[in-house]
């Protein structure tokens, strides 16, 4: 599991495990692991030219000692200096007597330094940064941007929010970014994420306590232990029926494809209640199907409302008043209403891409973008239910009052090719699938989410994907999570 803590946890072990260490010591550690990360990219660092972009902090310090690690092995360092005054006084004189070059940022303009450089570092800021880049900070982000060499992060791509994902205005774009100690959320969520390149987690001996985790991204381990397996005693029903209610006379295919998903999701069997039996007989004949209303369809475990609906609210009544587990998707979210989700007592999960969460919150689609987090956990506040937010980067939020070991989780496998009509449907057929095989609803959600995302990259293996490919690979990836 890849855990990420907020800046406030991470400061608090800092100076813990600071007050136990020699004064300097926490520093060397960062500065000796992102100067072996930028050795990594570089592959020679004897001849290479570096250039260093420091701010007035310690994320400045941090850039400066690796640079002058650096410099003691032949490669030629120079340090552009955003606040010359202000500097890191002690990561300056060690930079110096390494034979390294110490600028004024406004050099660049005239020397050009950051344009010809093998590798650009970033440490403008870390997660001491406020608010969008100032001015002199952004035109050095420009510079790396436009440069030939490879930029590396110190901590976090400067001009991100640490916390939020957010991004004001200009900020570094790196290659790599090389992280002390901790995860920040920033690192796993989009826009920032897209900012931040590979990632490198050093370990300086933080010791950060597994309940204030921010955020978590479940890793092939925890998919494989979650994953429901049929035991010896199994039969259809005691492996859980999933219920599907999707499609119209205009939308056909959104039930054939939640049923596709469904049906390689773990339940025992699927039921589809809706005007589009016949197209998913006889894609998938071993649909149970009836024609309705949900309430007479027989047992489910879990139900799956929405692809495809269109303006047909008939089967929602009966299934948001059923006692077991309900996902809801693209127009069911539209349909249902809050105040009937928040009462219900089994779980409710939601899965709405980011113009859906934008109509239900009531702001327009950028703020979603741009503020996933939050906005995620404002859905699940306001309907009391765990609520995946689709999209380049999947987070799921459980309700509040969940329990304090239950923090977003983001999915850590999607790939843009899944942005493919249909594909929606896919996965909430298969989260709906392992909600009814038991599992409990994050659980389900990120689990569907992973292999979901997985599923479309094997599919597309480079080429585009149609949203039958992905359900068709989820046997594939469940086989080669279970490893
Ligand atoms: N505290 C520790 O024990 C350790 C900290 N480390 C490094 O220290 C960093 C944190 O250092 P600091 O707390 O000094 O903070 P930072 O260096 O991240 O940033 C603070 C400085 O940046 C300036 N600044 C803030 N917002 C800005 C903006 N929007 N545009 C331009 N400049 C801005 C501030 O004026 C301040 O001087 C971490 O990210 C990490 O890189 C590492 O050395 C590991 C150990
Ligand atoms: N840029 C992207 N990167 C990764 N995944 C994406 C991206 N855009 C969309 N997706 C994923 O593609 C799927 C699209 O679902 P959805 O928007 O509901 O489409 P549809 O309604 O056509 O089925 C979701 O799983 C979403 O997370
Ligand atoms: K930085």
């Amino acid at each position: 599991m890849r855990t990420a803590y907020d800046v406030e946890t991470v400061r608090t072990a800092e100076r813990a495990l600071m007050a136990r260490l020699p004064e300097g010591a926490l520093m060397q550690r960062a500065a000796a692991g992102l100067a072996a990360a930028c050795a990594d990219l570089l592959g020679k660092v004897y001849g290479s030219r570096i250039a260093l972009l420091v701010g007035s902090g310690d994320n400045g310090g941090d850039a400066l000692y690796a640079g002058a690690r650096l410099a003691r092995r032949g490669a030629g360092v120079t340090a552009l200096l955003l606040s010359p005054d202000r500097a890191h006084a002690s990561g300056l004189a060690a930079l110096r007597s390494a034979g390294g070059t110490v600028l004024g940022a406004e050099a660049d303009a005239s020397t050009g330094i950051v344009g010809r450089a093998d590798l650009v570092v970033d440490g403008i800021v870390g997660i001491g940064g406020k608010g969008g880049l100032r001015p002199r900070a952004a035109q050095l982000a420009t510079a790396a941007a436009a440069s030939d060499g490879l930029t590396v992060a110190v901590d976090l791509p400067s001009g991100v929010d640490a916390d939020t994902g957010t991004v004001h205005g200009e900020a570094v774009r790196a290659d790599a970014t090389v992280t002390f100690g901790a995860y920040k959320p920033g690192l796993l969520v989009d826009p920032a994420r897209a900012h931040a390149g590979a990632l490198r987690l050093i370990d300086i001996g933080l010791e950060l306590p597994p309940g204030r985790a921010e955020l978590t991204a479940l890793q092939h381990d925890d998919v494989a232990a979650l994953l429901p397996e049929p035991a010896g005693e199994s039969d259809k029903y005691r492996r859980g029926v999933v219920g599907v209610v999707a499609g119209s006379a205009r939308y056909p295919g959104a039930a054939v494809l939640a049923v596709a998903g469904a049906l390689r999701g773990g339940a025992g069997a699927v039921r589809y209640v809706g005007p589009a039996a016949q197209a998913v007989l006889s894609r998938f004949p071993e649909t149970l199907v009836s024609a309705g209303p949900p309430a007479g369809a027989g047992r489910v475990q879990a139900w799956v409302i929405g692809p495809g609906l269109g303006d047909d609210a008939s089967g929602l009544a009966d299934v948001l008043s059923a006692d077991v587990p309900v996902l809801i998707d693209a127009d069911g979210l539209r349909l249902a209403d809050a105040k009937t989700v928040r009462a219900r007592t089994a779980p409710t999960v939601m899965t709405p891409h980011a113009g859906e969460a934008a109509a239900l919150l009531g702001v327009e689609r950028g703020r979603v973008e741009a503020e996933r987090l939050a906005s995620v956990r404002e859905l699940a506040e306001r309907y009391a239910a765990t609520v995946l937010l689709k999209g380049s980067t999947t987070l799921i939020a459980p309700p509040p009052g969940d329990g304090d070991s239950s923090p977003t989780r983001v999915n850590p496998t999607g790939t843009p090719w899944l942005a493919t009509a249909g594909s929606g449907d896919v996965l909430s057929g298969l989260t709906g699938s392992l909600l009814a095989a038991g599992l409990a609803p994050a659980d389900a959600a990120a689990t569907g989410a992973y292999l979901h995302g997985l599923a479309a990259r094997h599919a597309a293996d480079g080429a585009p994907v149609s949203a039958q490919d992905v359900a068709a690979a989820i046997p594939a990836v469940w086989r080669d999570v279970r490893g």
